[in-house]
């Protein structure tokens, strides 16, 4: 089912000193700061030759990643995001086999402009699972 892997994201305390040290102490090309209401984050995507690393802020009230960093106050991986060619077809067959899809189970637009959904981290090794459309 799963394809590419799209992303590693890293939710931080602070996104603007992140993207500095992963663009000034790496020497890697960060893309603008953005925010992304519908998801209670703001991005900064890190372009590597063979994936990318979505850099993940608090925005607003309420963000999914306020009680991570509560537990990890400098940060850390936060999820993996792999590609899927249909993602109504994939979540389907994950609510199937028992897996929870978190939210309205409804996909929501994602920091690509594509169809995304996550999976609850106790059911697939601990990891937080987000799946893209393709
Ligand atoms: C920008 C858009 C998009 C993109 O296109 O790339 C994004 O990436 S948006 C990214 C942010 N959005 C989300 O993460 C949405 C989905 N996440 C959630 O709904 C919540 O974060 C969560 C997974 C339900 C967890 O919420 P939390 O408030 O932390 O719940 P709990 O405290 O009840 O945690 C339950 C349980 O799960 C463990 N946990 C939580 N988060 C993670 C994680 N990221 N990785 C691994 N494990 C995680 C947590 O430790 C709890 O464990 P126990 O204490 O053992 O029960
Ligand atoms: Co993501």
């Amino acid at each position: 089912m799963i394809g590419r892997l799209n992303h590693v994201a890293i939710a931080v305390p602070d996104l603007k000193a992140a993207t500095a040290v992963y663009r000034d102490t790496l020497g890697a090309t960060v893309s603008p700061e953005e925010e992304q209401p519908e998801h209670g984050v703001s991005t900064v995507f890190i372009e590597l030759p063979n994936t990318k690393i979505e850099l993940l802020g608090v925005l607003g009230e309420g963000s999914p990643i306020a009680a991570f960093l509560e537990r990890n106050p400098n940060g850390g991986i936060h999820h993996l995001c792999y590609e899927v060619p249909d993602i109504k077809e994939a979540r389907d067959q994950l609510l199937k086999e028992g897996a929870r899809v978190l939210g309205s189970g409804e996909p929501k637009i994602g920091a690509h402009g594509k169809p995304v959904l996550f999976l609850h981290p106790k059911d697939f090794c601990g990891t937080l699972v987000e799946l893209e459309e393709a």
